[in-house]
């Protein structure tokens, strides 16, 4: 069921360029200020801070890291949901804020990008309206990318969509309310609607963490096998590095390792488990034991510390560099940048860099 070819690609500004680039992106926050703050400077979260990252055709992505370390933020602005507040994202070349803000030439217009850029989040029930029936919410993306289409053969597509799904037989479905589905069907909706609009990228925000652990790789497998269906690259965001292994490793694609709103590490699934270059990387790691990895043998995390930073007040230098067990001196004056070219396995750590200054520079004991 191809639907690749049923929307033309867009004009592109650049034919090489890829279909979502990132280059030096910022999102940074002001938090709200109380009533007697009102003179002081506002507080900062740099939730996204100066990634750049390219998102291919046909490409999945696993971003993973722990709670508020930015994915999900980083995951809006790859789709035009979050405007940044520094650096510049592109759609096939088109830096897409500038279309939203109608500035300069626009090859592109936002609408187009925002439908090829699509996202199901992780309770799919608060996203589907509850007054509308199955079918009528499949509707309208059809309705949008193919007003043509008369109601029977919309009818037509929509119970072969949500068979494909697994919800079969698609008339026992179709007309039930989203409050009459469980949340596993309800996620094939809302993955279903995405698909409709025929995007060239879905967000999978965390959209599998609310599934029963049984669901969850049935719905991994489903999303990949409609990505070859459908023609669509993936950014599946999780807390979980051994789901983001598993999506990575099945969609043939990437993890990156977020940390307190960057890219620590960024590379092939297989290599980036079994060969992490981050210490961070290894955190997680051993925070997660069914990656049925050998066993270390170690009981306490491979970190000096285990708090968070807070976010407002990033550490200097490396920010790993407070819970780092390998970390220098030159970690905490001097901030790694990522080495390597962009798609290869690339580290921002001074450890993969064999004439790097750190290695003369005394361990860190605080
Ligand atoms: N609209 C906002 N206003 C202010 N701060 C925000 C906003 N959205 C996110 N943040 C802050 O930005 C940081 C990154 O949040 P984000 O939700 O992107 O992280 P995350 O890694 O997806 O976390 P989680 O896994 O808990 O969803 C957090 O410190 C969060 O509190």
């Amino acid at each position: 069921m191809s639907q690749s070819n049923t929307r033309a690609k867009p004009n592109s500004r650049d034919a090489d360029a890829p279909l979502v680039s990132l280059e030096n992106v910022e999102v940074h926050f002001e938090k709200d200020q109380g009533l007697f703050d009102f003179f002081e400077e506002p507080d900062v979260v740099k939730a996204v801070d100066g990634i750049s990252i390219d998102i291919e055709e046909n490409d999945v992505l696993a971003l993973v890291g722990e709670s508020g370390c930015g994915k999900s933020t980083l995951g809006k602005t790859t789709i035009g949901l979050q405007r940044p507040t520094g650096g510049t994202v592109r759609y096939r070349g088109q830096d897409i804020w500038a279309a939203k803000d109608q500035t300069g030439e626009i090859d592109i217009p936002f609408s187009e990008i925002r439908s090829s850029l699509q996202i199901i989040h992780q309770d799919p029930g608060s996203s589907l309206n509850p007054n509308q029936r199955i079918v009528d919410i499949l509707a309208q993306p059809i309705k949008q990318t193919h007003p043509d289409i008369g109601l029977s053969e919309r009818r037509e597509r929509i119970y072969s969509l949500l068979e494909r799904v697994g919800m079969n037989p698609a008339a026992d479905f179709a007309d039930r309310y989203p409050h009459q589905l469980s949340g596993g069907e309800q996620q094939r909706v809302a993955l279903s609607r995405a698909l409709l609009m025929n995007p060239d990228l879905i967000l999978a925000d965390e959209a599998i963490s609310a599934l029963d652990v049984s669901l969850r790789v049935e719905m991994m497998d489903l999303m990949l096998d409609l990505q070859a269906d459908f023609d669509t690259s993936f950014v599946f965001i999780s807390h979980d590095l051994s789901n983001a292994r598993y999506f990575a490793e099945h969609g043939d694609g990437r993890i990156g390792v977020m940390y307190l709103g960057e890219i620590v590490e960024v590379g092939p699934a297989e290599r980036l488990i079994e060969d992490p270059g981050h210490p961070y990387t290894n955190v997680l790691r051993w925070a997660t034991p069914d990656l049925a990895l050998h066993a270390t043998g170690a009981t306490e995390p491979p970190m000096r510390r285990i708090d968070i930073p807070d976010p407002v007040n990033p550490p200097s230098g490396c920010r790993f560099h407070t819970r780092c067990p390998e970390a220098r001196e030159a970690c905490r004056e001097s901030c790694p940048t990522m080495d390597g070219e962009r798609g290869a396995h690339r580290t921002a750590c001074f450890r993969t860099q064999p004439d790097h200054e750190y290695w003369d520079s005394a361990p860190l004991d605080d």
